[in-house]
């Protein structure tokens, strides 16, 4: 069954459509590049795979249902910037949406469960590389922490599918690559399927496993109300990557250390990130 099927579906503001007829299916576990022109509509298209926007037409299904009029923790979303609260410490921003759900069904965690929950979320933070900044503010943290972290509170929730818009846009390249980095492992270890805006194609060519582009066909001034973007190309990235296993091309290879055969392996197979043994003991498990 596919994770997210998208039929038929168009987007109108007022007299202006911005996206239409778009038809698409996401295997579970892809990782989806989102690219396009600016104003193409892929901040629309996402808004509406989290349920804060509804098509005006057609319909989109998660795991072969309809998908709920609401956001949920179904679907976790990390933003440019602003993902996470000024308030609250990290450790409070990991634990959050864990509390605010369990509010709503049980009332307010205490003692035990409570603690619990703090357990998790330091375990998260320490998945995410934010170790010993569980009581330090979100304005204390750099960029890359701040993603870091808005990504383990996203995680939190477990969600089964995982929106991302341009969530490293505005990272130095340093810092980008490493979050690059983190980004791989933790789809390779989530059971997921992630979608993701950006600009960047080479990003779209590190991470994902295939890239949709979005086009305004008809571009025309006098066509720009009637005529929305919709789905142009639709790439598979070769060689593929499948979650849980990461290709040669993709692996961290040492310095000076270029013979992949090194690696046991032929080149173009895929080898064991060792995945299975890290989720044993994993919060993301
Ligand atoms: N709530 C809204 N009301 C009216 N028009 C909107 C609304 N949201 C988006 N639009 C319009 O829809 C179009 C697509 O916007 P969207 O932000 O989805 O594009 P984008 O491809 O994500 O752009 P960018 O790459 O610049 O972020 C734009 O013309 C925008 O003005």
């Amino acid at each position: 069954m596919n994770a997210i099927t998208v039929e038929n579906v168009w987007k109108e503001y007022g007299d202006q459509i911005v996206l239409e007829n778009l038809n698409l299916s996401i295997a579970p576990r892809a990782f989806v590049a989102l690219v396009g022109p600016s104003g193409c509509g892929k901040t629309t298209f996402l808004r509406m795979l989290l349920g804060q926007e509804r098509p005006t037409r057609g319909r989109i299904l998660l795991d072969g249902a309809p998908l709920p009029p609401e956001p949920g923790p179904d679907r976790g979303v990390v933003y440019q910037r602003y993902s996470v609260f000024p308030h609250l410490t990290v450790l409070g921003n990991v634990m959050i949406g864990t509390e605010l759900r369990g509010a709503r069904l049980l009332g307010r965690r205490f003692g035990a469960a409570r603690r619990a929950l703090a357990d998790d979320s330091r375990a998260m933070l320490a998945e995410v590389g934010l170790a010993g900044s569980e009581d330090k503010y979100p304005a204390q943290l750099s960029g890359g922490m701040q993603q870091r972290l808005a990504l383990a509170q996203a995680l939190m929730m477990k969600p089964r599918v995982l929106l991302l818009d341009e969530p490293f846009g505005a990272l130095d390249p340093g810092i980008r690559a490493d979050i690059h980095k983190l980004m791989k492992r933790l789809w390779n270890e989530v059971p997921m399927t992630v979608v993701m805006v950006t600009h960047d194609l080479r990003e779209a060519f590190t991470l994902a496993t295939r890239i949709l582009a979005f086009e305004r066909l008809r571009d025309r001034p006098e066509e720009r109300l009637r005529y929305g973007a919709t789905l142009s190309r639709d790439i598979d990235v070769w060689p593929p990557r499948i979650a849980g296993r990461t290709t040669l091309y993709d692996a961290d290879i040492p310095p000076g250390q270029d013979d992949l055969t090194a690696f046991g392996q032929v080149p173009g197979t895929t080898r064991h990130t060792g995945a299975a043994d890290h989720a044993a003991h994993s919060p993301l498990a």
